[in-house]
């Protein structure tokens, strides 16, 4: 199973798509908002998914119920300490959280920016009383549009020295990557690695695009890469690293089931691909789960899984030198 002597971590990680049933109760009823159900277990099912649902459009819906029950930025900071503690729960000695402050911020108009610095509160908060690394990637949702992913972007490159990259999610389909180009010049401009949600519910036309326009160096799902040869060949030439999440990918109806799942593919091409759980919460798995179904559903080996927690630890947005300090925590 999991080889104890490699880091374990988790790179595509939205703390947005990871609040605790129990905390949107809470948070629900601290603040008077009418929340879908009347007890705990029957608000479950309106938050977590239940079998699969038919779309990536279908599936976010479930994140809003999240995002709900922020009503003021200590509520932000609280999610953003229980995610922490999750990260550390599940056994991750690293991960990336990542968060679109103005998808937290919309349903009771928080500052943007005030949410951001709320998040990195609440980290730092977790980080001291857990044992476990912690990085943060900032969000813009395409769902929203460019006028808004503009404010979102501002608000976080506001902070730019917490963050260490940027993402495109939300709706891929609906919102083309191409919109924001201009966005992610910004981006660069500011000097933070990329990382783009491409290739799930659209083509791999769209990974292209994130690669060669957006500047991403690694891709959030990526399953579509499977249906166009060359960009397999350009993933494993360049080491484009591809942030793999399969059970997230059978909840959106990305592929039909683990069966019909082109990881051990990706891995055979040499792609440099990892394992990571999306949105912990809307999923209801922790990091342990992915690996228990590399095992059992996608058939890895062990020494397939102990590549493809590497393939993690190289892709992770970190220096040298702390993927050095990584690797060497285990030994
Ligand atoms: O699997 C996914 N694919 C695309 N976008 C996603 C996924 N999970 C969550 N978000 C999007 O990320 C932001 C919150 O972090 C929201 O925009 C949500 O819709
Ligand atoms: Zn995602």
């Amino acid at each position: 199973m999991i080889n104890t002597s490699i880091p374990l971590v988790d790179l595509h990680r939205h703390l947005d798509g990871n609040v605790r049933v129990n905390t949107i109760w809470e948070l629900g009823h601290q603040h008077g908002i009418k929340l879908p159900a009347q007890t705990l277990e029957a608000l479950a099912p309106f938050v977590q998914i239940q079998g699969k649902e038919n779309s990536l459009v279908a599936f976010l819906k479930k994140l809003d119920w999240m995002v709900a029950v922020l009503a003021d930025l200590d509520a932000v900071k609280r999610v953003a300490y229980e995610n922490v503690a999750d990260a550390a729960i599940s056994g991750l000695d690293y991960t990336e959280l990542r968060f679109s402050p103005y998808y937290m911020a919309m349903n009771h108009n928080l500052p943007i920016e005030g949410v951001v610095e709320a998040v990195i509160d609440g980290v730092k908060a977790g980080v001291k009383e857990h044992d476990v690394k912690v990085n943060l990637i900032g969000i813009m949702s395409r769902s929203f549009g460019q006028e808004k992913c503009r404010l979102e972007l501002e608000g976080l490159l506001a902070h730019r020295d917490a963050l260490v990259g940027m993402d495109l999610a939300g709706d891929e389909l609906g919102f083309p990557g191409d919109l924001f180009n201009e966005h992610f010049k910004l981006v660069r401009d500011a000097g933070l690695q990329i990382t783009a949600h491409a290739g799930e519910a659209a083509g791999a036309e769209s990974m292209w695009q994130a690669i060669q326009e957006l500047g991403a160096t690694r891709i959030g799902h990526g399953v579509n890469a499977i249906h166009d040869p060359k960009s397999m060949e350009y993933l494993v030439k360049h080491s484009i690293g591809i942030e793999s999440c399969p059970t997230s990918n059978l909840h959106t109806s990305t592929v039909a089931d683990y069966d019909a799942h082109p990881f051990t593919q990706f891995l055979d091409a040499g792609v440099l691909i990892g394992l990571n759980t999306d949105d912990p919460g809307v999923s209801n798995i922790d990091i342990q789960h992915e690996y228990r179904i590399a095992k059992s559903e996608l058939n890895l080996s062990d020494e397939q899984i102990a590549q493809v927690q590497r393939n993690g630890v190289e892709m992770a947005f970190l220096s040298d030198s702390e993927r050095k300090a990584l690797y060497a925590s285990k030994k």
